[in-house]
């Protein structure tokens, strides 16, 4: 029988991915084949706040998963007030946000601009019960909002061609990968190949550095022995089954290794795939969300979630195009 009813969780969080805000009409997506609704978009989030601010209990956090503004706002000199607007909205209910980066938040803003930035949300692993940070440029860092409950959050773009100086060592070193995979004049373009997987060498996609694979390892060996459930969020998908090959983060094998070794690790959240996505990896038992993006969602729906975090699972309560999926511990 479902107890979920009776029973309170321990604590509950949203989440919500790609809003990808723009003071502009609507559009389309690059084929053509989705809409994308980049003013309405505020609107959706301004009902995700409400409905977060007024739900008892009320969510510990939210958790944003990236693309909080879309790219077109750099051409139009609107990217800052783009973000100034969204978090505005965020700012309105008293819930802490921890902000996940995505390949539009590197076309509007350079790496070092982010982390001086509002949506550089790493602080608040200071004030968790055992926060850590990755260090250096990385973008990733861990917090712990309740006793035996870890969240990590990524930085999937630290290796990239986006928000780094074109001369710099960082984007030689990226250059170097994609072209190893992708002959495209233009690296937007995804690779055509009889592998499938391939597709993901593309520049708006990104990669996972040693150092950041290093300092997760730490992160989840530490997780283990203190018996913690761990949920690491990205906004690169890294579960094949849980995306369209297209938008899968570079080494997504190497993360997957990684988590795979580790007890710990319950869930993997992403965005990236409007579409959205989920997949349960049988082997582990982790479950990989990819949650439906806000930009691409009419105005008369929505695309956010609540997750109730109970000492057995955690449970999914999706709003509009966000399904509701019970997320078993393994
Ligand atoms: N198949 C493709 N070929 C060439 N450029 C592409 C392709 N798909 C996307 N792009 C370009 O890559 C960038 C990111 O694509 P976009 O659809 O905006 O990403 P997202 O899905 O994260 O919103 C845009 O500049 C877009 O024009």
């Amino acid at each position: 029988m479902d107890d979920s009813c009776q029973r309170a969780p321990l604590f509950t969080f949203g989440v919500i991915a790609d809003i990808q805000y723009a003071d502009m009409d609507d559009g389309l997506n690059f084929s053509q084949t989705r809409r994308r609704y980049y003013r309405s978009s505020l609107e959706l989030l301004r009902k995700a706040r409400e409905s977060w601010s007024h739900s008892a209990p009320r969510p510990k956090f939210i958790i944003q998963l990236g693309d909080i503004i879309d790219g077109f706002n750099k051409d139009r000199g609107a990217s800052s007030r783009a973000v100034e607007k969204v978090l505005e909205e965020f700012s309105l209910s008293p819930i802490e946000v921890h902000h996940v980066w995505g390949n539009h938040e590197f076309y509007n803003f350079t790496r070092s601009e982010l982390l001086r930035s509002k949506l550089n949300s790493s602080v608040l692993a200071d004030t968790s019960l055992s926060g850590t940070r990755a260090g250096g440029d990385i973008y990733a860092y861990s917090f712990t909002p309740f006793p035996g409950f870890t969240f990590v959050v990524l930085d999937a773009y630290d290796v990239s061609l986006l928000g780094v100086d074109e001369d710099s060592v960082q984007y030689h070193g990226a250059l170097n990968w994609i072209k190893q995979h992708n002959n495209n004049e233009d690296l937007n373009s995804p690779p055509v190949s009889f592998d499938d997987l391939e597709q993901r060498f593309s520049k708006f996609n990104g990669g996972f550095s040693k150092a950041q694979l290093d300092w997760l390892e730490s992160v989840l060996t530490s997780a283990d022995k203190k018996r913690e459930k761990v949920t690491i969020v990205s906004h690169l998908p890294v579960h094949p089954f849980s995306t369209t090959p297209v938008c899968l983060a570079w080494n997504f094998d190497e993360l997957l290794s990684i988590i795979q070794a580790h007890n710990c690790v319950v869930c993997f959240i992403a965005g990236h795939d409007h579409d959205g996505g989920y997949c349960l990896d049988k082997r582990t038992g982790i479950h990989h969300l990819t949650l439906e993006g806000v930009i691409e969602t009419p105005p008369d729906s929505n695309a956010f979630g609540t997750v109730s975090v109970y000492d057995d699972k955690m449970v999914l309560k999706g709003v509009g195009r966000i399904p509701d999926i019970d997320i078993f511990f393994p």
